[in-house]
């Protein structure tokens, strides 16, 4: 593994993309291509997974991210970590196009889905968001919708049409897959807004993989649930991975290394923006980090 941000570090932004603010990116030249696979073994057959190369972005004139290059390998989780507003947020929703539905908000950079730039023009963004789900910080299902129709509304929101019997089996395929099926199997008609909070989110864990997407983020999707429901969740996560490609943020250490396999450290100053300091397996970064501020982070010493 290779630390991710060495690759590229002082080089001038390589493309801009968006509306990067003027004189944000003052010149356009070529990098030598990041190796596909270079922060990851072998990707996982038939699963897809996700690189950044080079991505800034910007709040207005604000800069919050500086250059973040890294690899997600298929089918493994990654976890980003790093002190409250380092942009680990922004840069999840940079993975999926959600950044750019801010006001004044603008990037630069490339993210690779299976070496495809989801920034190409005439690229859909729903097309992105269908392929890149997300699961956010508090469950949001609709509370007075059914467990049942709660799944298959990501099926409509995606613009999926199915028949009633794929309609169901992908229900149940999916809350399977979430861990959520035996504890509601018999009560599919009940209100979302019933479950536990717990449940709730594997809800909509089970809403984002009825429409079967490569990638699924998860912004800090246990910092709402009590530690049995964290479990069940982490647990969930578990099942998933080696099936999909997963992106967590969180700030739980201890969930940061018993979920992912590969961690990346982001770090912002008062007057430098977030950029990530390492990146790698997480047993590393975890066990023997090489920078002296991964260091002090992971063992709880400032953030
Ligand atoms: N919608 C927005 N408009 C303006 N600035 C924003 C917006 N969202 C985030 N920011 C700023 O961008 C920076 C990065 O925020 P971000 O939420 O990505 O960090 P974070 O590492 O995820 O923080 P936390 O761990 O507290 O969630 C912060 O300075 C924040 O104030």
């Amino acid at each position: 593994m290779t630390d991710a941000p060495n690759l590229t570090a002082d080089l001038p932004v390589a493309r801009p993309a968006g509306t990067v603010p003027p004189g944000a990116a003052e010149t356009t030249l070529t990098l030598p291509p990041v190796p596909s696979g270079a922060f990851a073994d072998a990707p996982a057959e038939g699963l897809a997974g996700l690189e950044t190369r080079d991505v800034s972005a910007w709040f207005g004139s604000h800069k919050v991210l500086e250059r973040v290059s890294l690899g997600m390998a298929a089918g493994e989780v990654t976890a980003l970590i790093g002190p409250s507003g380092c942009g680990k947020s922004t840069y999840l929703r940079i993975l999926n196009r959600m950044h750019e539905m801010v006001r004044g908000a603008a990037l630069a950079g490339e993210v690779l889905l299976d070496g495809d730039d989801v920034y190409r023009p005439g690229r859909r963004p729903a097309e992105v968001r269908r392929r890149i789900g997300m699961v956010f910080q508090r469950p949001n299902p609709f509370p007075a919708m059914s467990i049942q129709d709660n799944v298959a509304s990501g099926l409509k929101l995606a613009g999926i049409k199915v028949g009633k019997e794929e309609r169901e089996h992908l229900v149940e395929s999916s809350l399977r897959r979430a861990g959520l099926w035996d504890e509601v199997a018999t009560r599919l008609h009940t209100p979302g807004g019933s479950l536990s909070g717990g449940q709730q989110q594997r809800l909509c864990i089970a809403r984002s993989l009825a429409v079967s997407p490569d990638i699924l983020l998860m912004d800090e999707p246990c910092s709402a649930l009590d530690p049995t429901s964290t479990r069940r969740v982490e647990e969930t996560i578990a099942e998933l991975r080696g099936r999909l490609t997963i992106v967590i943020v969180t700030h739980n250490m201890q969930q940061a290394q018993r979920v992912s396999q590969s961690c990346a450290f982001f770090l912002a100053t008062h007057d430098t923006p977030g950029r990530i300091v390492e990146a790698g397996p997480t047993e590393q970064l975890f066990g023997s980090p090489r920078d002296q501020r991964t260091a002090d982070y992971v063992n709880g010493r400032f953030g």
